[in-house]
This record gives structure tokens, C-alpha cells and sequence, in this order.
């Protein structure tokens, strides 16, 4: 199926900006805002992967919160501004760095980049005006999980309140050389969030301006985890969740203390890409690839 694929990378990038317009940023997660901080490794995790940051050592890191679309001044309280992103770089001390890039929803709404182009495309065709059944109807219509994910999501009443998941397996491998599936999970010190009535009453910036004003009074801590697949666990679909009563093995802890130089500069400088990941780490899930051939499209432009 993989092998088979009828778009490719730029195909996606190209579709991003059908849907939600080219405007020299980001193709998607376009708001944003980003923090440095620390992270410092779990002694479990040395046991379970090689790789170099998870091994005893704290690193630093940026982490970017984004909200969903494409859109440079989406409003935080849009329905389409769900699910936020979570991007986070590791830097070690011989200064090179890896890179998780996760969202607010414990999957994916389609189970390859095909079918997520098709999604978009949908989306592109169903804005004001367009005639019932919409697109995007008849493409909900086919792809439950698509239809799932537009209408479930959770509402933040922080950038710091919510859980973010990576989606995408990847393969751990130990220094004895034993392996394991993982997906990412960043869970907060508190879960808080909205009803559907507190999020319309919201104002454009809430998130923004709520994780600002967070930030500068105390840090923005997460647990970082990784959910342990089981045998009979679909490793190549990124749509379908794991089960919640999988083993998860605490990494580390993710502490943000100070909002980074969001400025111009330092936020073109600043990419990240799924695959950019030191030994012990291998991408396990064909989208990982596939969006590390896409996100430096879209870095070239926005350039
Ligand atoms: C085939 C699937 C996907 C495609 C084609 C795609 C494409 C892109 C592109 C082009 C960018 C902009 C990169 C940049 O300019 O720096 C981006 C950013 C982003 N994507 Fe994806 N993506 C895909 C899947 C995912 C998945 C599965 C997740 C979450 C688990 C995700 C979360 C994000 C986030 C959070 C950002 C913003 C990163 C930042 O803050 O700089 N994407 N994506």
C-alpha cells in the first residue's frame, strides 16, 4: 500500500496551501509561539532505547505550541484551530539535536499522506457556498475516522493543559540490541479544558496570551512517555490508537521556563523534522518519512 502511493510530498505541501492559502509561513501549524526550557531524562529510558538523550543527561529544548490550519491569524477559539501542535527540539551538548513533532489527538485522521491529501482537498471544496453534500461530506461520509477527528476534539484551556501524541510509531533498540514499537505521549501536570460554550466565549488570542502570562509566573512542565506496542498492534496507521492499557514507560520531564526570541528570524531558523532522530531511534511508521520529505518544502518557502 505504501509503495503504492499516488502523491508525493510536494503534492502535499501544494494541497496544504490550496486549503489554507500560501502566505509565506508555515504550510500548516502556521500560529504559533515558541519557549525554551529543559528536558531531563528517566532512568527507565536508558533501559529501553540507546538513544543519545535519553541516556541520564538532561538536554535543552525548544518546544513550539501551535494551533492547527494553515492560517497565520487563525482565531485560537476556531473549531479548525483544533488540534494544537507540539514540536519539540532536543539540544545535547555536542550541539546536535532530534526532533519530535506531536499534536493534541491521539491519532491521525487518515492512515496515509494519499488519503490526507484527498481530506484537504475536500476541505478546499467545501468552503461558503458550496453546494450540500459538501466534499467534505461525502469524504466524512466514506472515512469514519476522518469524521471522528474533526468532531471530537478536545478544547484547551492552555497550550500547557493538554496531552499532545506523536502518532507515528517509531522502533527503540538498547544497547543489548533489543527492540521495541513506541508512540510518543506529552502529558501534562494538569489536564484542563473547555466546554463547547467557554471556548466560543474565548478571544482570538486566549492561548497565546494565557501560556505568556503562565510562563512568566511559573514553568510549563509535561511527562514524556512512551506507549509500548503489543504484538497485535497496528505499527504503519497512524489513525488507528493504540489501547489506553498499554505499558508506557515514563522518558523524561519537559520543563519550559521563559518564552524563546519568537523573532522573525529565530522563527524561520526554527524547523523541525519527524525523522531527524540519533541511533537507537529508527522511523517504524511510512509517514514519518514521507513528512520529513514535506515539512523542508515547506521551510524553503517560508524562507
Ligand atoms: C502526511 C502527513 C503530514 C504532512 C504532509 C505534514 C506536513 C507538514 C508541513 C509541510 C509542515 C510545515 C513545516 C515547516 O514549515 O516548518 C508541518 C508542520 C507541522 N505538523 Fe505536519 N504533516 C503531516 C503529519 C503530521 C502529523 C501526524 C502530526 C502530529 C502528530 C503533525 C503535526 C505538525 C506540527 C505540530 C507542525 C508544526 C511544527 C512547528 O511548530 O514548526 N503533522 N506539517
Amino acid at each position: 500500500q505504501h509503495d503504492t502511493l499516488k502523491y508525493d510530498p510536494k503534492d502535499l505541501v501544494t494541497a496544504l496551501h490550496t486549503t489554507f492559502g500560501e502566505h509565506h509561513a508555515r504550510a500548516v501549524h502556521t500560529k504559533g509561539l515558541f519557549f525554551d526550557g529543559t528536558f531531563s531524562p528517566s532512568k527507565d529510558a536508558a533501559a529501553i532505547t540507546k538513544a543519545k538523550h535519553l541516556q541520564n543527561k538532561s538536554s535543552n529544548v525548544i518546544v513550539r505550541f501551535s494551533d492547527f490550519t494553515g492560517i497565520p491569524d487563525i482565531p485560537d477559539n476556531a473549531g479548525p484551530a483544533n488540534p494544537r501542535g507540539m514540536a519539540i527540539k532536543f539540544i545535547m551538548d555536542d550541539s546536535s539535536a532530534t526532533d519530535i513533532v506531536g499534536h493534541s489527538f491521539n491519532g491521525f485522521p487518515t492512515e496515509n499522506s494519499d488519503q490526507f491529501h484527498d481530506l484537504l482537498l475536500s476541505i478546499a471544496r467545501s468552503g461558503e457556498g458550496a453546494l450540500k453534500p459538501t466534499a467534505l461530506d461525502s469524504f466524512l461520509a466514506t472515512h469514519p475516522i476522518a469524521k471522528t477527528f474533526l468532531t471530537t476534539q478536545k478544547l484547551p484551556a492552555s497550550y500547557a493543559t493538554i496531552a499532545y501524541f506523536g502518532v507515528n510509531a517509531f522502533k527503540f533498540t538498547n544497547r543489548k540490541g533489543k527492540s521495541c514499537y513506541i508512540r510518543y505521549q506529552f502529558i501534562p501536570e494538569e489536564e484542563k479544558l473547555l466546554t463547547a460554550q467557554e471556548y466560543n466565549n474565548k478571544d482570538a488570542d486566549y492561548l497565546i496570551n494565557e501560556i505568556k502570562n503562565r510562563i512568566a509566573k511559573k514553568p510549563v512542565v509535561f511527562k514524556m512517555y512512551a506507549q509500548i506496542a503489543e504484538n497485535i498492534d497496528v505499527i504503519d496507521n497512524p489513525s488507528v490508537a493504540w489501547p489506553n492499557t498499554r505499558r508506557k514507560v515514563f522518558l523524561g520531564t519537559v520543563t519550559l521556563t521563559r518564552l524563546a526570541d519568537n523573532s522573525e528570524a529565530a522563527d524561520k531558523a526554527l524547523f523541525f523534522i519527524p525523522n531527524n532522530i540519533p541511533a537507537g531511534i529508527e522511523p517504524a511508521d511510512p509517514m514519518i518519512d514521507f513528512r520529513s520529505k514535506a515539512y523542508p518544502i515547506s521551510v524553503k518557502e517560508r524562507q
